[in-house]
Order: structure tokens, then C-alpha cells, then sequence
């Protein structure tokens, strides 16, 4: 789960999650999405049920919440690049939203 993925496993892997609205981040070998919610209220829900779902998974996002939008990156810090934890974070999230 924690090997860096390799071309084969990208495609398999990732093309429904850019289907989604991810996208690659080259600088770091990761994934990002951005969510707009109706307000803070929503936005902060969607983070709360997302930190509860990251920490039982052991695998946490990098995120930024101004008001209603809420910045993701994914990537796994241990391995250097994407992984199958960060594309299992990024459907959790798109279950969750
Ligand atoms: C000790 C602990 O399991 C590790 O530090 C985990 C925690 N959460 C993590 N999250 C992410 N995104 N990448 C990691 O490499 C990572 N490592």
C-alpha cells in the first residue's frame, strides 16, 4: 500500500478519481482537489468527518478551508509520492463529500 505507483496502477487507479475533479500535482508527486461547499458550516463538516475517517486510516491530507472551499493535496510522505493510501483517502473523500 505504501509502494509508490507505478504507471500501470496510475491508470488503473487514478483515471476515475481525475474523472472526479483530481488532479496530479507534479511538484510533489501528489493529488489535489478543491471542494466548494454552500458555506463553513458544510465545508468544516465535510474536514471533521474526513480527520475522523484519515485517522483511523493512519493517512492524513494536506488541506487548506477558507470559508466555504477546502484545498486538498494528497501524497505519502513515507514513500515520497502517491500511493495506494492516497488514492484510498481521495474515494473515501469522494464518499464523504
Ligand atoms: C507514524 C505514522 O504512521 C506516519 O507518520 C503516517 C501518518 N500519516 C501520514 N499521512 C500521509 N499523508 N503520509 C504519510 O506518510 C503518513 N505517515
Amino acid at each position: 500500500m505504501t509502494d509508490k505507483l507505478t504507471a500501470a496502477e496510475r491508470a488503473t487507479h487514478l483515471t476515475p478519481l481525475l474523472d472526479k475533479g483530481w488532479a496530479p500535482v507534479e511538484r510533489a508527486d501528489a493529488i489535489a482537489r478543491t471542494y466548494v461547499f454552500d458555506d463553513f458550516v458544510h465545508a468544516f463538516g465535510f474536514m471533521t468527518r474526513v480527520a475522523l475517517e484519515a485517522e483511523k486510516m493512519d493517512h492524513h491530507p494536506e488541506w487548506r478551508n477558507v470559508y466555504a472551499t477546502v484545498e486538498v493535496t494528497l501524497t505519502t510522505h513515507d514513500a515520497g509520492g502517491l500511493t495506494m493510501k492516497d488514492i484510498a483517502l481521495a474515494r473515501r473523500m469522494e464518499a464523504l463529500v
